[in-house]
């Protein structure tokens, strides 16, 4: 069956919500002309059905806030405190990433209400809360019905693990956790084919004299590693040649092969579109009126999943049924043995791709920024690595489990550079955050509130990290400052979420990243942080003055639903004689 545009059918389904405001005040505009034998002049009328339209939302507002007071008040809650409009803007682009949050925190608190038009949603940097949002009151908040995250990313996403609530995700947690096994995870084979690559590359490229774009390397070695990993089959990015840095003679003729990037551009160009409307919210498809804009991309993303899909459809068709899965199978032909539903399978696996690829490169691009900036922290973890595996061998499970100060680095990355540094969900029903001191009041939480909270922010509160917690320094994972903050109170490190929706792929991730950080520094003895080589990776002013950072931050960041370095990561590095 034929579907409208987004557009079109965004106005069918809210008609009544545009329409009736206007129709009621031309049902009373008829009966005070037929009763009192008042007629409005035409304009009059006109303009008043035009501005029923937000005069019934302000009213419908004004109603659910005095409602919220009243229920509230019956709670023995209070509401959070709101912030003044005058404070709500951003503070523009160009500024150290939520410099204006950190501002609102200082004024306002850890929780609060933001209020753009008649929407108010509640942001809260406060682990207590974040504790009852992700954990104690997890049957409370959903991805759920919010204007936001779910109706952006549907066209991405379908309804994958990700994205879904309840029995649907439930359905897709429990079929795909099995796949996340200690053995699976340690597909060391797998990692070492594609860190080889990359890092033979680059090496290349270093002895050319070129500086090297970290991220962009380390992009297309998750993207290889995750497509391998999910489909048996990887869309081989690092075949398409490593860009030259924009500022030099080679810049133009970069090698690339089209078709090895075609797969990796559609998927972060259907981010970007997807994380784009979230300016929008729910009303996106009005601004996608005729086209939606990811769907395009996903195009480019089935061509590379759909011969897949299907040849494994065919073959399981073709075999006995339930078969034991066995050490080669992948993501994909674990899920063939649940369902052979092919929306099903695509949906799952493009969520996990989603959420295992940049993650993972996000943290490996910030700790090379990071152990590039601290020569000693990268000496140090160089010494630990050369202990423990040596030069040469290819590090194991149990050698990357032993490795506490490479955890530590890992860590301190993840903290002052969690990948996913915001994300909200839905109250469902109406709930109460608790108090936060002994004596103190509840926050009340109606139902259909958007919660946004965001670890980047608590990350980085003193308060909770202490004094230098602005500063990069990875002992802060070993020493006394673990029983002083983190052990008392776990709440205040969720890189990977927590609860029962917490990152399924965290051991992978660390695997991952650990494994491809040990085989760099065997192989690397220092590295450089060139960003004056591409004049986009050029920090804006506003990054030294930010409440957020300790002044030292060289790296421009931005964020869709990841973090990410703009313009790149560009280094040198010193390749090991021994
Ligand atoms: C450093 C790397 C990573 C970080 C920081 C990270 C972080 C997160 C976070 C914050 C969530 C919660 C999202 C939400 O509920 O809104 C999440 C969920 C998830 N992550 Fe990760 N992740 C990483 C790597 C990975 C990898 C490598 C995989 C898979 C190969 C993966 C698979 C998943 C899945 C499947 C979920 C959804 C869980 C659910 O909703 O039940 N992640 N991750």
């Amino acid at each position: 069956m034929p579907t409208l545009p987004p557009g079109p059918s965004f106005v069918l389904r809210n008609f009544h919500v545009i329409a009736t405001p206007p129709v009621l005040t031309l049902i009373t505009a008829y009966a005070v002309g037929r009763f009192f034998d008042i007629h409005l002049p035409v304009w009059l009328l006109v303009a008043a059905c035009l501005t029923s339209i937000p005069v019934s939302q302000f009213a419908r507002s004004a109603w659910t806030d005095l409602k919220a007071r009243r229920t509230a008040a019956a709670l023995g809650a209070s509401l959070p405190v709101r912030v003044d409009k005058k404070d709500a803007k951003p503070s523009g682009e160009k500024k150290y990433p939520r410099d204006f949050l950190f501002k609102l925190c200082e004024k306002y608190g850890n929780t609060f209400i933001l209020e753009s038009y008649t929407f108010k949603r509640v942001f809260t940097t406060e682990p207590e809360h974040v504790k009852a949002v992700l954990a104690t009151d997890f049957a409370n908040y959903q991805k759920g019905e919010c204007p936001g995250f779910r109706s952006q990313m549907k066209s991405l996403l379908g309804v994958g693990v990700f994205n879904a609530d309840d029995e649907m995700w439930k359905f897709h947690r429990s079929m795909t956790r099995p796949f996340f096994s200690k053995d699976r995870i340690s597909h060391f084979d797998m990692f070492d084919r594609h860190a080889t690559d990359a890092l033979q590359q680059m090496k290349y490229r270093l002895r050319e004299g070129y500086a090297v774009d970290w991220q962009d390397l380390v992009s297309r070695f998750t993207l290889d590693s995750a497509t391998e990993f999910l489909f048996g089959k990887d869309v081989r990015s690092l075949s398409a040649g490593l860009p030259y840095p924009p500022t030099s003679d080679m810049a133009r003729m970069r090698t690339s092969k089209p078709e090895a990037d075609e797969f990796a551009s559609a998927f972060q160009n259907a981010q970007l579109a997807s994380s784009k409307r979230g300016r929008f919210q729910d009303a996106w498809p009005l601004a996608e009126f005729w086209q939606d804009k990811v769907q395009a991309q996903k195009a480019a993303i089935d061509k590379f999943i759909a011969p897949l899909l299907t040849d494994a459809l065919k073959k399981k068709n073709a075999t006995t049924q339930n078969e034991k899965v066995t050490e080669e199978d992948t993501l994909l032909s674990q899920l063939l043995k649940v369902t052979d539903d092919y929306n099903i399978i695509r949906d799952e696996t493009l969520n996990i791709l989603l959420a295992g690829r940049d993650t993972t490169a996000c943290t490996l691009t910030f700790a090379i920024y990071r152990l590039a900036e601290h020569k000693d922290v990268f000496n140090r973890l160089r010494e630990e690595i050369l202990d423990v595996v040596g030069p040469t061998r290819r590090p194991t499970y149990d050698d990357i489990r032993n490795m506490k100060y490479l955890r530590a680095v890992i860590n301190e990355t993840l903290r002052l550079y969690p990948p996913v540094p915001m994300n909200n969900r839905c109250a469902v029903k109406d709930t109460v955050l608790p108090a936060t001191s002994p004596g103190g009041r509840g926050l009340f939480i109606p139902a259909g509130t958007k919660v946004i909270y965001s670890v980047f922010l608590m990350h980085r509160r003193k308060d909770l990290w202490g004094p230098d917690a602005l500063r990069w320094d990875p002992d802060r994972f070993i020493d006394e400052r673990v029983q002083k903050y983190l052990t008392p109170n776990p709440f205040i490190f969720l890189p990977f979420n927590a609860g029962p929706r917490i990152c399924l792929g965290q051991q992978f991730a660390y695997n991952e990243t650990s494994f491809m950080l040990v085989r760099l520094l065997q192989q690397f003895t220092s590295i450089e942080f060139t960003p004056e080589v591409a004049p986009e990776s050029v920090v804006p002013p506003g990054y030294a003055d930010s409440p957020g950072s300790d002044g030292t931050d060289r790296v421009w960041m931005g964020s869709h639903l990841t973090l990410f370095a703009k313009g790149g990561l560009w280094v040198k590095m010193t390749e090991a004689t021994e």
